[in-house]
């Protein structure tokens, strides 16, 4: 089997190119190929897939017409996942890099919905994120002690907590234990704080992967919660592997930050 790896902000992508669904790609095969000591490693799966041959049921608006490919996102776990904000962005490189698309605007499918991506000029990629849900407050037990935030939706769940005294204080070692009524398919937990005017600095727990070096739809949550309700804005989020810029306003949010395609090559872990 083919594969790519790539990563934004260092949240990083097995790639499967499976364009007409040949592919059974089960949890195991999801956990060998992240596994970073007896696989390729990786935060989550990426499989590119032809939206027209996908024999799951597909979200209103992502039709084989208006988004031909198909952003279909794993965690680590082997979990699937509605949304990736890192991740589309490496699968538009990758669309791209691969001769798959030739345009620089492009409509990918996700369980999220569909989502338009440029690849911009100067080689950073940015996404239209859709809407985002900014719900009431929720909380968290994370080492023993309770963590509160905002619930967020950016197609997929999430706990933005505004800590003070620095992110880097919070041990995120373990899976923060969230409440099963407010997150009944799980969560990602986000830890921020403002560093100065428009900038913050993030950290992130991932459902299905653990704490990882960045966490895109994660960044947004952040962003959104750090707004006060119904104003725009502009953020630039500072995480362990980076940085991104996102732009809020009444329609939703755009996520700006970089892509890349580090290695390819062949696999026989699927
Ligand atoms: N790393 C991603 C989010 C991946 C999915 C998430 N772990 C979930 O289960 O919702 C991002 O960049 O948004």
């Amino acid at each position: 089997m083919r594969f790519a790896k790539g990563h934004g902000t260092e949240n990083d992508f097995v790639i499967l190119p499976d364009p007409d669904g040949e592919l059974d790609l089960t949890p195991a095969a999801v956990t060998a190929l992240c596994d970073r000591r007896s696989g390729i490693g990786g935060d989550g799966v990426l499989r590119v897939i032809r939206t027209s041959v996908l024999d799951e049921e597909l979200p209103e608006g992502v039709g084989s017409h208006t988004c031909p490919w198909f952003m279909d996102y794993r965690n680590a776990d082997g979990s699937l996942a509605e949304m990736c904000g890192n991740g589309i962005r490496v699968f538009a490189r990758y669309l791209r890099d691969s001769g798959l698309a030739t345009e620089r605007f492009l409509r990918i499918g996700t369980r999220a919905g569909a989502r338009e991506v440029t690849l911009e000029e100067h080689g950073d990629v940015t996404v239209d994120m859709g809407p985002v849900e900014v719900d009431g407050p929720g909380s968290a037990v994370l080492d023993g002690s309770s963590l509160n935030g905002r619930v967020v939706s950016v197609g997929n769940p999430h706990l933005a907590c505004e800590v003070r005294g620095g992110v880097d204080r919070i041990d995120l070692g373990e899976p923060p234990r969230l409440d099963p009524a407010q997150f009944p398919a799980g969560g990602n937990v986000e830890v921020f704080s403002q560093l100065e005017p428009g900038v913050l600095e993030m950290r992130v727990y991932e459902r299905g992967s653990g704490e990882t070096r960045s966490c895109g739809t994660g960044i947004v949550a952040a962003a959104a919660a750090a707004t006060p309700r119904g104003e725009g804005a502009t953020w630039r989020v500072r995480v362990p592997g980076g940085e991104c810029v996102v732009f809020l306003d009444a329609d939703g949010a755009r996520l700006r930050g970089p892509a890349e395609i580090v290695a390819e090559g062949d696999t026989a872990l699927v």
